[in-house]
């Protein structure tokens, strides 16, 4: 990533990470929302104490005056509403976790002194690594044990995973440290279900459930961590809150909109040789009864285009290129065909050896990859395959530990992927399905080495040998050829409506504002819109930072979410947002792509990307499923980036039958140059341009205009974490 992009409003200093403080929601309490956690934030807001706590602000004079603070307003969020909460009976207290996309549920933790500790010095450390208590694994190398006493020394600190760049989200990949903080093991004990260490029959087959029900399994993990935090100042590594257990926390889905039908009437092509045909419903992919059911309970009544072209073919075992518009399913599109052969074929009973996933799904981001994480297990209830979730910013150990259940999905972004491959924690040779979520993205300058070393790593099976499937709402040309790298070249190619379009269901809407008027402009919209639920996107941390505290001096409830802040920090702020304890969510483009919030009814783009295919995705948090949205987008015509991609923002309003404002359209066909050379437009065909069978038997449309690469940015100041 490149360095970060200082702006004029914020004079160089340390950053600081803003964590405002809410208050407590009754709905809060049908959650049972610990006490102790939220005494930290009753206090402050009582004490006004909720500024900043660790370090100055860095703001010198002028408008960059630190804002005083006369603390948060104390409208409880659709609490009268019950906002978020129609899905069950609730009160058992139980709900879906930080990611789940039901109501907020994470574990009661004090999160009210972690801000105290979690910075210092502008920099974030995170502290990794296993100091076993003498035992290693019980397999073959302890190298658990090895690391004992060694560590990757940080400044001076004992050890701890390699520090992260003050100026840039992505963790290295050096090795970890022999020692961390600990998070709170004890809450593993006999918590884990089904992922009994005892071996497991594996799937017997059609309709069956098997091993879902072994209850409560004592963990009697051959080792123990005796990692903490007594380093007093340095936080214990995160160890994330387990996700819901209940049928009612797994299965929390909102509604499809009402423009769910519409999907129909999008054109899709598949391009390739002999692709299977699409089917029309679930019925038609004959798949396993426990499938169906967990289908079923997740609300799915019908397919969407993806689902119907994909499902087809990652059951006919061919690999997938599917792009197709923001919240339109294409998570259930890949993992219900995958879980579907892995219950008909079974999976390798957990075995207390090395653990060889069968499947491999990457993402850029944790919380993208936590809440795919949380579909599998949603899909796969009641079955005894199991997936396992791991990410940065948490405790390595943990990350270990859940592997060492059995694991036969692997979630996971690509920095702790591949340091559990290094680390010998995995083995790849069982490896059926690898699939790129966002794969644009994870094949670009960010990710593209990540995901070279990750085909190239021992005993990964060859593109001929395993099924690659692909996903993702832009794939611009360019990327397509990087993608043939790690596709058969037979691969199929679908694409719903137009590669890189909007989605049909959000309104778009363009201003002209200057970089010294948005604040004002963003303060007075989210006035008027009240406690809707409404995403601000920005270009830089600071940022991010900076507008928050502005926020909430203006009575706005809103927290943020950035690469520079701690693992459980950014989880509790998506919680809070989920949760409806702030309407207002200020997000970098770690909250760019696939994050699925329910009614997230406004997107405001208050920094243009400089590539559209981030446009699209950041406008693609709202209008999900059918429902309807709306995005506001500040261009700075005298911003060079904004007025680069101009000429692609033009092409995707309208694309989707969006008003373009005639002094935009005057900047984009002012500027000089082609598309390729000023922005991007999208590669709407096939780029291997082969012979294409379409079904309904039309040829490929050439989009008129032609097709031009997209610029692709990979050093977004905020662009990748993991
Ligand atoms: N067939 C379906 N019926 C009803 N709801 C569905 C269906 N498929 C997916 N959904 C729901 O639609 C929402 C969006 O799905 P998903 O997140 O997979 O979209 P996506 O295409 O991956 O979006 P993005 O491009 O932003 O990642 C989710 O809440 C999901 O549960």
């Amino acid at each position: 990533m490149g360095d970060e992009d200082w702006d004029s409003e914020l004079t160089a200093g340390p950053s600081f990470s803003f964590t405002p403080s809410f208050p407590k929601l009754e709905t809060e309490k049908a959650f049972n929302y610990n006490e102790s956690s939220n005494k930290g934030i009753s206090e402050s807001v009582e004490r006004n104490t909720w500024l900043p706590r660790n370090r100055s602000s860095g703001f010198e004079g002028g408008e960059d005056e630190f804002p005083k603070s006369d603390g948060p307003s104390r409208r409880g969020f659709g609490a009268d509403r019950g906002f978020g909460f129609k899905r069950g009976n609730r009160s058992d207290g139980e709900g879906s976790n930080f990611f789940g996309r039901g109501g907020f549920k994470g574990r009661n933790e004090d999160s009210g002194s972690e801000n105290a500790k979690g910075f210092r010095d502008g920099n974030v450390e995170e502290e990794f690594g296993e100091k076993s208590a003498g035992r290693g694994f019980s397999h073959s190398e302890d190298t658990f044990g090895q690391r004992r006493g060694r560590g990757a020394a940080v400044r001076g600190t004992r050890g701890g995973f390699g520090r992260r760049d003050e100026n840039n989200d992505e963790e290295s990949h050096s090795s970890f440290g022999s020692r961390g903080g600990y998070g709170n093991q004890t809450s593993y004990e006999g918590r884990e279900r089904g992922g009994g260490l005892r071996g497991r029959g594996g799937y017997k087959g059609r309709n069956e459930d098997v091993g879902s029900d072994s209850g409560q399994v004592k963990n009697n993990y051959p080792f123990k961590s005796d990692e903490d935090g007594e380093n007093g100042d340095k936080p214990a590594p995160y160890v994330p809150p387990p996700p819901p257990e209940t049928e009612d926390g797994i299965f929390a889905h909102y509604k499809t909109g009402i423009n769910f039908d519409k999907y129909d009437d999008i054109l899709t092509n598949v391009s390739g040789i002999n692709p299977p045909p699409a089917i029309l419903t679930f019925e038609e992919a004959n798949l396993p009864e426990t499938l169906n059911k967990n289908i079923s309970k997740a609300g799915y009544a019908k397919l969407t285009p993806v689902q119907k072209h994909s499902i087809p073919i990652v059951l006919a075992k061919r690999d997938l290129m599917a792009c197709a518009q923001t919240g339109s399913g294409k998570t259930a599109a890949f993992l219900l065909p995958i879980l579907a052969h892995m219950m008909q074929d079974g999976v390798a009973p957990h075995s207390l050896d090395l653990q060889e996933p069968e499947a491999i799904i990457v993402a850029p981001t944790r919380e993208l990859i936590n809440q795919i994480f949380l579909d599998a297990r949603k899909f796969a209830y009641g079955t005894c395959i199991k997936p396992v979730v791991v990410y940065g910013g948490t405790q390595t150990f943990h990350s270990l530990r859940q592997i060492y259940q059995g694991c036969n999905i692997l979630c996971a972004t690509p920095g702790r992927l591949l340091d559990i491959i290094k680390r010998e924690k995995i083995g790849l040779t069982k490896l059926r399905y690898l699939v790129l979520d966002e794969a644009d993205r994870m094949l670009d300058m960010g990710f593209g080495p990540d995901m070279k070393t990750l085909i190239t790593s021992p005993g990964m099976p060859s593109k001929e040998e395993r099924q690659t499937l692909m996903f993702s709402a832009t794939f611009p040309e360019r990327i397509q050829s990087l993608a043939k790298e790690f596709l058969k070249s037979d691969y199929l190619f679908v694409v719903v409506g137009q590669v890189g379009g909007a989605c049909s269901d959000v309104e778009q809407i363009i201003i002209p504002v200057g970089q010294h008027g948005k604040k004002d402009k963003l303060v007075e919209i989210l006035h008027g819109l009240g406690a809707e639920r409404t995403m601000v996107f920005v270009k830089t941390k600071k940022r991010a930072d900076y507008l928050t505290t502005l926020l909430c001096q203006e009575n706005v409830l809103a927290t943020s979410i950035h690469g520079d802040r701690l693992q459980k920090e950014r989880e509790e702020a998506l919680a809070d947002f989920r949760f409806g304890k702030c309407n207002v969510l200020v997000a970098t483009n770690v909250a760019a792509r696939g994050l699925d919030i329910e009614n997230v009814q406004h997107v405001i783009i208050y920094d243009l990307s400089d590539n559209i295919e981030e446009y699209v995705h950041r406008i693609g948090r709202t209008g999900r499923c059918g429902n309807v949205g709306k995005a506001i987008t500040f261009f700075d015509s005298d911003d060079n980036e904004d007025r680069t991609v101009a000429r692609s923002l033009v092409k995707v309003l309208s694309d989707a039958q969006q008003e373009v404002p005639a002094w935009l359209e005057e900047i984009a066909f002012s500027a000089s140059g082609t598309f390729s050379s000023i922005g991007s437009t999208f590669a709407s065909v096939d780029s291997r341009r082969g012979v294409s069978h379409i079904p309904g038997g039309h040829a490929q449309s050439h989009i008129p205009g032609g097709h031009a690469q997209s610029a692709f940015a990979a050093d977004d100041d905020d662009a990748s974490w993991d």
